[in-house]
């Protein structure tokens, strides 16, 4: 079956481009091809390209940024994925779409359900929310993935950041009071890739594949455990410190109002996972085991 994927460029997008390929003939398009703040650029690729399949992992993900640029951010990401949802449902195609732990508001005790209502503390969470909403309101059978804290060896990632700086400095200071649940684009990408099998099964040898219904939905995607940006830090230092000489000598821990930014980012970003284990029979390892399967690709690679 044809499978379009958009934001083949980006640390998701990357991975999928791979993970998808036994699934179908993909049809991977950057910014170039496809670009989501063109309205008629987004029906007429889709209508070229008819596929079974879509996959948005494109979207503005700059988050303070996002800050100065509403406008853009929301064509991207709250207009855009309302656009490829239209278009899936004349097609009877299925829709995957990636959104953030951004959107909820962090005051939660524990981890975010599903069915928590969400309430965005930054242009970037509003925007990622308003794409929710357009999605689920579509019509087409969709799936959204709600994940967290992406990182990999590629892109513009924490993980990446902090490796640079703790070869470049002694002291790394980190925000300790925001919690979460780092997830590897790989592990996003082949969770994917699994449950688009399951979800086209019943189709798969048909001339038009069409996804199981009764689906559709938000589903968390995100590894499992959680732990402080600080924290997180402190894993990649400690695993990094095992392949290579750092200059880094501490990581010390500090507070949000310590490390001011454009944007506010919510103290808790606990997804709880469960749906996806239910729907689909898959489950997302813990965040630290992803970590040295994520550095020991690149020491193999
Ligand atoms: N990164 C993270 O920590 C998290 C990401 N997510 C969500 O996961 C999904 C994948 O994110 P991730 O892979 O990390 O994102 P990246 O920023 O790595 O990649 C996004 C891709 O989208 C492309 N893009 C941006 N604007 C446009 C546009 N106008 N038209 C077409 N393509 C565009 C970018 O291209 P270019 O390089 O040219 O800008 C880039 O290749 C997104 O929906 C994101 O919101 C959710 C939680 C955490
Ligand atoms: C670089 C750096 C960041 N920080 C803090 C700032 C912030 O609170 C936290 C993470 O910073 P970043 O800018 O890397 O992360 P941020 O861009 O907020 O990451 C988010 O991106 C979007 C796209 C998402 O959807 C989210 O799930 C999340 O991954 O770490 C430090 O405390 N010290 C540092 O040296
Ligand atoms: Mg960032």
């Amino acid at each position: 079956m044809n499978i379009l994927l958009t934001g083949k460029d980006g640390q998701v997008g990357w991975e999928l481009q791979r993970a998808l390929a036994p699934l179908g003939k993909v049809v991977a398009v950057g910014r170039d091809a496809l670009d989501l703040a063109d309205a008629d650029g987004i029906r007429r690729v889709v209508r070229d390209v008819a596929p079974r399949l879509i996959v948005n992992a494109a979207a503005y993900t700059a988050v303070d940024k996002a800050e100065s640029e509403p406008e853009l951010a929301m064509a991207i990401n709250g207009i855009a994925p309302g656009i490829l949802a239209e278009e899936a449902r004349r097609l009877g195609a299925g829709l995957i779409h990636y959104s953030t732990d951004y959107v909820f508001d962090g005051a939660k005790q524990g981890e975010y359900a599903e069915d928590d209502t969400p309430n965005p503390v930054s242009v970037y969470g509003q925007t990622k929310l308003a794409g929710e909403r357009a999605v689920s309101s579509s019509g087409a059978e969709h799936l959204i993935f709600r994940t967290s804290w992406v990182y990999g060896l590629r892109g513009r990632n924490f993980l990446l950041t902090m490796l640079r700086l703790a070869r470049e400095r002694a002291e790394l200071r980190v925000v300790a009071d925001q919690v979460g649940a780092p997830t590897w684009s790989r592990m996003i990408a082949e969770a994917t890739a699994i449950v688009v099998a399951r979800w086209y099964e019943h189709s798969a040898g048909d001339a038009t594949p069409r996804p199981k219904s009764g689906l559709s939905g938000i589903y968390h995607l995100a590894a499992e455990g959680s732990v402080s940006w600080c924290g997180f830090a402190e894993a990649i230092v400690r695993l990094a410190a095992e392949r290579e000489v750092l200059a880094v000598e501490r990581v010390t821990p500090i507070g949000t109002a310590d490390y001011p930014t454009p944007a506010t980012r919510p103290a808790n970003s606990r997804l709880a996972a469960g749906r996806l284990a239910h729907g689909f029979g898959v489950t997302m390892p813990n965040w630290l085991d992803s970590l040295m399967y994520c550095l020991d690709a690149e020491a193999k690679d």
